[in-house]
């Protein structure tokens, strides 16, 4: 089904800086919505439940799923993590960008459901810097970030499966990266002649 609205998806290994990059074009581009997923975590520090996550029971995610109302769900580093059907269908049929910040299993889940969802996966510049990075935003205790790392392995191999990758190393460039694939999507056929609907008609376009 073509929608007028475009669907992104965004994956990367935890600490790679894909929630960072997404909340800064979020700032930018007030045509993009985040989609808000439901999770069985604990919320972090300041998250707020229906902010960053619904956060659920492991009973209320159960009767999510029974009600086939996850477009995608999976087990990521011992939780679950699942993306509301009807939320993301309800705003790309309105018109609305949406944007989804998931693990490349429920990525590849999202593509087979939405054909037309665009797939960017972020990679850090080293294993290093990626350690240093979950060390330093200091939410997660070091049996975590173990765990997270090595999950990242597996994560990375996946890398080619998208449809573009971005290596956060600098903020600003990868940013921008991020930015021009938005605008580019956006420039697209049908997009561009909904948009520009007069200019099209002016110039006989059909
Ligand atoms: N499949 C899937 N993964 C999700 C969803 N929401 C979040 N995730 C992924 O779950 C992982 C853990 O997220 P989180 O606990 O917020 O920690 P983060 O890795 O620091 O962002 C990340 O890889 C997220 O992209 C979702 O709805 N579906
Ligand atoms: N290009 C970058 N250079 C340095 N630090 C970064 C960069 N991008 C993100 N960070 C920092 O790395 C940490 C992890 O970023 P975050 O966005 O939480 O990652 P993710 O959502 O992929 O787990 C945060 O403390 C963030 O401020």
């Amino acid at each position: 089904m073509d929608y007028p609205g475009n669907l992104f998806v965004v994956a990367a290994p935890s600490g790679a800086g894909k929630s960072s990059l997404v909340k800064a074009l979020l700032e930018l581009d007030s045509r993009v919505q985040p989609s808000v997923s439901h999770t069985t975590r604990a919320p972090r520090g300041q998250e707020k439940h229906g902010r960053e996550y619904f956060f659920v029971s492991p009973q209320e995610f159960d009767a999510m799923v029974q009600a086939d109302g996850f477009v995608e769900w999976a087990h990521v580093h011992g939780h679950r993590y699942g993306t509301s059907k009807k939320m993301i269908e309800e705003r790309i049929a309105q018109g609305a960008d949406v944007i989804l910040e998931i693990d490349f299993q429920g990525a590849l889940q999202v593509r087979r459901v939405f054909a037309n969802a665009v797939l960017i996966f972020i990679l850090p510049p080293s294993w290093e810097e990626l350690r240093s990075r979950l060390e330093r935003r200091g939410e997660d205790a070091p049996e975590v970030i173990e765990l997270r790392l090595r999950n990242a392995a597996e994560e990375m191999s996946q890398a080619r499966e998208f449809d573009f990758v971005i290596i956060n190393e600098l903020f600003e460039r990868a940013l921008f990266d991020l930015k021009a694939i938005v605008h580019a999507q956006r420039l697209k056929f049908p997009a561009q002649r909904r948009a520009r609907a007069d200019t099209f008609k002016a110039l006989n376009i059909t």
